[in-house]
């Protein structure tokens, strides 16, 4: 794998930007404990916070550092969950970087019986369309099952999202404040979802989405 994209930000910009949102998503109740985990791509390979790390707590000079071969270059041992974005950065030439959560209500979807597994959301509201687009989910791994990284890769290259059942979503996007909107606003969506699971909801038909794909130019 090589690196694709140049990020066009440096190094120590990119440890202090995982630095500022694992705190601001920890701080807000989106992560708990030393729960989900955090990449960016660099121009010679990729950082990703440790495993075991609260991402409310990160050291900028601790995290991991990986090259593209998969190589632990530097910081401290790297998350269990990294052939998981490997996997989603070889399919994503365009992601720039990955969060992973176990934001709450994300995480109760996942552990729903009856979800449509090619859209395991419905299509609510425009910005969840417009953010995420569909979401498949992916049948039950434990954390750090390297075959997650090969269920996801037949996946990643149509979709910026997946949600991983009995576990929380992962999240690509061309930047880290991207894959972060990204991944709040799958989180509030997953919010709604549970408030009306007993209402009748008229979700965006086909020709409304069809209006965002084209407005918006979206690639889902
Ligand atoms: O979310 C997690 C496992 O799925 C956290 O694992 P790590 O602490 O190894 O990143
Ligand atoms: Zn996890």
């Amino acid at each position: 794998m090589s690196a694709m994209m140049s990020t066009g930000r440096d190094e120590a910009t990119l440890r202090e930007e995982i630095v500022g949102f694992g705190r601001s998503l920890f701080d807000r109740g989106l992560t708990a404990g030393s729960s989900g985990n955090i990449s960016v791509r660099l121009d010679d390979g990729w950082l990703l916070t440790p495993t075991n790390a609260c991402l409310g707590r990160l050291d900028p000079a601790r995290l991991a550092k990986l090259d593209w071969s998969g190589r632990h270059v530097s910081g401290d041992a790297p998350s269990k969950e990294a052939f998981l974005h490997r996997a989603m950065y070889e399919e994503r030439a365009g992601a720039g970087a990955i969060v992973h959560l176990h934001s709450t209500h994300s995480a109760a979807v996942s552990c729903m019986c009856g979800l449509n597994h090619h859209d395991s959301i419905p299509p609510l509201t425009p910005y969840f369309v417009m953010k995420i687009g569909r979401l498949p989910l992916i049948p039950y791994h434990r954390p750090g099952d390297p075959a997650l990284g090969d269920a996801i890769r037949g996946l990643a290259r149509k979709h910026c999202a997946v949600l991983l059942a009995n576990h929380g979503p992962v999240v690509s996007g061309t930047s880290l404040e991207a894959a972060v909107y990204a991944t709040e606003e799958l989180e509030e969506t997953a919010k709604l979802f549970l408030l009306l699971r007993n209402t009748p909801t008229s979700p965006l038909n086909a020709e409304q989405i069809e209006e965002l794909k084209s407005v918006f130019k979206l690639d889902i």
